[in-house]
């Protein structure tokens, strides 16, 4: 079976495939994925692949700068997103921002 390059958490599934959720704030061992590249997609929970993005950019972020723009491209609050952020890396500080488009 094909491995993902990338996986989101599944209640995230939605918003990608609508094109509602164009970006993902990552850390440094995500940190590698280049502008035109294709990434397989997949859910965490069961690594089922779900659809194919096409890499935007790759921008370095302080925990500090995240702003409205961010949380408004992760469809989310910027409440919310510094709470998802939190629980999934709690105590870093230095982030990337992949930028993505569906391609398929
Ligand atoms: C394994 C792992 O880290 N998986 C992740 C990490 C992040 N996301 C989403 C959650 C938010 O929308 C942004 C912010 O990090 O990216 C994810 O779905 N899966």
């Amino acid at each position: 079976m094909l491995q993902n390059d990338i996986t989101f958490f599944a209640r995230f599934e939605p918003d990608i495939l609508a094109g509602r959720k164009t970006i993902t704030i990552r850390d440094a061992a995500e940190s590698h994925f280049q502008p035109g590249q294709r990434l397989r997609t997949g859910r965490y929970e069961d690594n089922g692949y779900f659809c194919t993005l096409e890499v935007i950019s790759t921008t370095p972020v302080a925990l500090n700068e995240l702003n409205d723009e961010h949380a408004r491209q992760e469809n989310m609050t910027l409440a919310e997103l510094r709470q998802v952020i939190a629980e999934i890396y709690p105590g870093l500080d230095e982030f990337y921002v992949i930028a993505f488009k569906r391609i398929s």
